[in-house]
């Protein structure tokens, strides 16, 4: 795959897509402050609402036609995924100024958690690639699960109320409920069975919230974290999980031994993952219809991100 466009040397073009229900918090604020900004510097610019289905085919053509430099994500990860999956392959930057409950790429990138500083990382223009994966034929730029954690995902979207402490509830209704499913897992060089309560696949140190179950992850690096939580007392759960957000786990070569270690934690740039008991899927935090095999494959450097680095 191409590194993702870029747009350098041209005169910037701003578009704000600005999702109006993600997060907790009011967006005018912010608003207020682009329009001010970009009034005073004399940038050229557009708020737009998000859209709910995630189809964006109008603003491709118009990012080539009026050329557009400049897509601005005002929301959360489940945004971030919709716009970027739908526009990675054009000439653009994209930024993000976080306003989700979770926020994991944006934090995992460096972006400020607070808007102005958002604002104005934007405005430096300073892009890197980054990479992105495929789950068959859907996008993710983040973190993608089954199990355990999907099953939240689904519970927290039929909640009418966001934020981290339903979030924490969904989780805690969910972990007295868990049962292990069960996968088959196909690599380049070994395949194998396991029961397991959820398992992840990370391009991200950050699930959002500063949680991470992948402290090795990175968003350049060309490789896919997986972990894969396997099946144990729900007394020593907790515990193993704590040890690998923690980062006391060391990355594994799989060879022996594997159904004795609670976590398995590894990178590839790619793997088959045979869903057999149909776990719950979540892509980027977003409730997804499950699939019975699913082809994971790393996108490397497939767009352009204004970011700290
Ligand atoms: N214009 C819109 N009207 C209603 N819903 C929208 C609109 N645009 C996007 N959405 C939906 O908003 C949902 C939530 O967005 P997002 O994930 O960004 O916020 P969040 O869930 O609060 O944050 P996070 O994913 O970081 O926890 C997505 O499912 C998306 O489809």
């Amino acid at each position: 795959m191409a590194e993702g466009g870029g747009s350098k040397g041209r005169k910037r073009k701003f578009v704000y897509l600005v999702n109006p229900i993600s997060g907790t918090s009011k967006k005018e604020a912010l608003v207020k402050l682009i329009k001010s900004i970009s009034k005073q510097r004399k940038l050229s610019y557009e708020i737009i609402p998000t859209s709910s289905t995630g189809n964006y085919d109008y603003l491709a053509d118009r990012i080539i036609e009026e050329e557009i430099t400049d897509v601005v994500i005002v929301g959360g990860d489940g945004t971030v995924n919709q716009v970027i999956g739908a526009l990675r392959g054009l000439p653009v930057r994209f930024g993000i100024i976080p306003f989700g409950s979770g926020n994991g790429l944006a934090l995992s990138a460096g972006i400020p958690k607070k808007p102005k500083e958002a604002f104005e990382l934007i405005l430096s223009g300073n892009a890197h690639p980054v990479d992105g994966f495929m789950v068959n034929d859907k996008f993710s730029c983040m973190l993608t699960g089954l199990g355990f954690d999907a099953q939240v995902a689904h519970d927290f979207a039929a909640r009418s109320s966001r934020g981290l402490m339903t979030y924490t509830q969904q989780s805690i209704i969910n972990y007295f409920k868990a049962q292990p499913y069960q996968f088959e897992i196909v690599l380049d060089n070994i395949s194998f069975f396991t029961d397991a309560f959820f398992l992840c696949v990370a391009n991200s140190n950050q699930f959002g919230n500063n949680f991470t179950i992948a402290p090795l992850a990175s968003l350049q690096d060309g490789l896919l974290d997986i972990v894969i939580v396997q099946k144990m007392s729900k007394a020593r759960l907790p515990f193993a999980v704590l040890r690998q957000i923690r980062g006391n786990n060391k990355l594994q070569q799989l060879v022996e031994d594997m159904a004795n270690k609670n976590v398995l934690y590894f990178q590839t740039p790619s793997i088959t993952i045979k869903n057999l008991k149909l776990a719950p899927m979540h892509i980027d935090g977003e409730p997804r219809e499950t699939e019975e095999s699913l082809k994971i494959e790393i996108l490397p450097r497939c767009f352009q991100l204004i970011r700290n680095v």
